[in-house]
């Protein structure tokens, strides 16, 4: 049966990084990334806007949307303080298995749980099932036409407090349009966008951090 991209961008990493070394992890699958095929991770260059993103809010509760092979996964959990925790929504079972893997090699699957499922399925589960009260970080990486309203069920479902950030990939290429109308015209949101490039390639990209003021 053929492997898959995201069979040998795992595969890959398995073989060239270090076990329990999640920096290896990121630059193993930057290198495969960029060298063999390309992939939509948040890579290297927009990851460290989501590093300096993840180190000033220090969150206890952090969310992703759209998980795919765990790269920003694997970023987002290695400067969790401890005994906070990354919940992150994958509804593509192999792209979830993937991801699990990635976690479990680089050494932080105590700090994230992977929710299986469609993100208007799971959001709604959080306080309930999941045991959140708010939500101190959510980074928005899955269908782009998912952004603004699962910004909107955020609210509905009451995970947003004052000061809650909200950081948006590709905001430029694929393009979020609808999210950025929304949180930029919102009172609600104090809005602030980050120029960079598409991962692996120079075309410009941009990220956008919203945050809530409640
Ligand atoms: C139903 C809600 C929902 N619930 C749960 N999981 C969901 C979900 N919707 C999606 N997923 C999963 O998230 C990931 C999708 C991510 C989507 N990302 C891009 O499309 C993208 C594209 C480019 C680019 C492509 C081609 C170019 F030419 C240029 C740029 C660059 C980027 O950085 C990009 O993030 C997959 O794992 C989905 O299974
Ligand atoms: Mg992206």
């Amino acid at each position: 049966m053929n492997q898959t991209k995201e069979q040998r961008i795992l595969n890959f990493v398995l073989q060239n990084a270090v076990r329990g070394d999640p920096c290896s992890v990121l630059d193993a699958i930057d290198k495969y990334c960029s060298e063999k095929e390309w992939a939509m991770n948040v890579g290297n260059e927009k990851g460290v806007i989501l590093d300096k993103t993840v180190e000033e809010v220090s969150p206890s509760v952090a969310l992703e949307l759209g998980t795919y092979c765990g790269y920003s996964g694997v970023r987002i959990a290695r400067l969790l303080k401890a005994g906070a925790r990354l919940l992150t929504v994958e509804f593509n079972p192999e792209f979830a298995a993937i991801a699990k893997q990635m976690f479990e090699f680089a050494g932080v699957q105590d700090k994230v749980r992977l929710l299986e499922g469609p993100s208007e399925e799971i959001i709604p589960q959080l306080k309930k099932k999941y045991e959140v009260d708010t939500l101190d970080f959510v980074f928005l990486d899955h269908w782009k036409d998912r952004y603004a309203p699962d910004t909107i069920l955020l609210q509905e479902c009451n995970l947003l407090r004052k000061g809650s950030v909200l950081l948006a990939d590709n905001v430029i290429i694929p393009g979020t349009p609808e999210f950025l109308n929304y949180v930029r015209n919102n009172s609600h949101f104090q809005c602030t966008n980050y120029p960079s490039h598409l991962e692996y390639m120079k075309a410009a990209d941009a990220m956008e951090k919203a945050v809530f003021l409640g």
